[in-house]
């Protein structure tokens, strides 16, 4: 039977993981740790989840503020963007995410990289 996005991401336990794991390497990485310096990363970590659950069609909704707002005169350039995405890539190999699934979700997020990137 085909599983739907949602299901190929391992539900909402495994789109948590998934985010952890990219923060994880994110906070461990010089070129964009700096950004996240002062942020509740505990925060970061639930909304991002509800969030990728919600784009890839599971059963959450999306309580945080929109991409444009909340990433507004934070500075980020598309390197900056492209290093996050390096991250998640890496994070959803580990977890055996399917290719074809991971180019779905990339695919949603890079429609959001004007609202991020301000250079
Ligand atoms: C498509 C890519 C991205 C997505 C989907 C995303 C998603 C999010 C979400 C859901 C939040 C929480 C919004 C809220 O507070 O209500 C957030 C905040 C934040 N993001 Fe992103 N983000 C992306 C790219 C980036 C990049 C590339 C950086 C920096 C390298 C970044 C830095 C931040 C920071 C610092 C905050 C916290 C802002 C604050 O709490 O004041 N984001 N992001």
């Amino acid at each position: 039977a085909q599983q739907s996005l949602y299901q190929q991401f391992g539900g909402k336990q495994g789109i948590a993981d998934i985010t952890e794991e990219m923060l994880f390497q994110v906070g461990g990485d010089e070129r964009i740790a700096h950004h996240f310096e002062d942020v509740d990363i505990v925060r970061l970590h639930r909304l991002l989840t509800e969030q990728i659950c919600q784009v890839v069609g599971g059963p959450c909704e999306y309580t945080g503020d929109t991409m444009k707002a909340s990433h507004r005169n934070l500075g980020i350039s598309t390197g900056d963007f492209n290093v996050l995405v390096e991250h998640l890539i890496r994070a959803m190999e580990k977890f055996d995410i399917p290719t074809s699934a991971q180019n779905q979700l990339l695919a949603k997020l890079a429609a959001m990289h004007n609202d991020v990137v301000e250079e």
